[in-house]
């Protein structure tokens, strides 16, 4: 079996293995804003400020940013962050508790890290849209109680569960997009030769051209929504899925906000991550390495 365990893998960078690790990461990325979607946008989580509770604990970030600090911090003693595949969004992060394993060297060594971008769309873009039903819904049993003013309706008070699961998208998805390094390093390996000019003199649109595959671009948003409207149903103690159930706004997942999530921000995100590593890839070699790559 294709596994994501870089100790065990006899070929990181077969192509093959590292697409049915994105093909996984689908999967959690779903489930994960089918969890996220349980609650409502709870705005006040992303703004810094809003609890004063953490200033007093001498903390200036958001609440989410409390949650990330706190939960990187714990991981990073664990050694998360020595994996090639993890990367924080926080910084000054303890050191690990246990020994480095010394995982094969299978990237090139560079500081690509795309976190802020993706911890940015996540809460402007994503967690607006897919919380839209929960949202509606809390409208409904507040107006139904006489509860009124509209920013009420966005606020169920979960702070602490919506933060959670906020921390284990973002996560899913900064794996994913820096995924995007080994794709690069796998295409790179297989030929050299095409990338050097472009590297050299740097020229983006041909990295992004060279790096583009549009017809696995396009199967993975067919069998995204596929996914995406199979779990977004219910199921009968039976296993079978309970017809319409997905229909009518009731479905656990907004299927169309899941696949505008890849379109427009996963997939591009990748491949900036794809051609920023290329951009890189050349850093400190001397002219007669760089020779010898350009004949392969
Ligand atoms: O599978 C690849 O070849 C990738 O580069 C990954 C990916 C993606 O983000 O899924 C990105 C660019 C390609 O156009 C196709 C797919």
């Amino acid at each position: 079996m294709l596994s994501q365990n870089f100790m065990l893998e006899q070929d990181p960078l077969s192509l093959e293995r590292i697409r049915s690790i994105l093909v996984r990461l689908e999967d959690t990325i779903i489930f994960d804003l089918i969890e996220r979607a349980q609650f409502a946008h709870n705005p006040k989580i992303y703004i810094r400020g809003s609890f004063p509770e953490l200033k007093d604990m001498g903390f200036e970030g958001s609440w989410l940013e409390w949650f990330l600090k706190e939960i990187e911090t714990f991981h990073a003693k664990a050694r998360r962050y020595t994996s090639p595949d993890e990367y924080p969004f926080t910084c000054n992060l303890p050191e690990p508790v246990l020994k480095p394993l010394s995982f094969p060297k299978i990237l090139y060594p560079n500081s690509v890290n795309a976190n802020p971008s993706i911890l940015s769309f996540y809460t402007r873009s994503i967690v607006p849209r897919i919380t839209r039903r929960a949202t509606l819904a809390l409208a409904t049993i507040k107006r139904a109680n006489g509860i009124v003013g509209d920013d009420e309706f966005e606020d169920d008070g979960n702070y602490g569960s919506a933060a959670t699961i906020d921390v284990e998208v973002l996560q899913a998805i900064s794996k994913r997009v820096h995924y995007g390094k080994f794709v690069s390093e796998s295409k790179f390996a297989d030929k050299p030769s095409a990338f050097i000019p472009h590297i050299l003199k740097p020229n983006r649109a041909a990295l992004e051209a060279l790096i583009t595959k549009p017809e696995v671009e396009l199967r993975l948003l067919q069998r995204l929504r596929k996914k995406a409207a199979t779990y977004a149903q219910d199921f009968a103690p039976d296993g079978e899925a309970i017809a319409g159930s997905h229909l009518n706004g009731n479905a656990k997942i907004d299927v169309d906000g899941v696949v505008e999530l890849y379109e427009n921000y996963i997939i591009p995100l990748t491949k900036e991550v794809e051609v920023d590593y290329l951009l890189h890839r050349l850093d400190g070699m001397s002219e007669e390495e760089i020779d010898e790559l350009s004949k392969q």
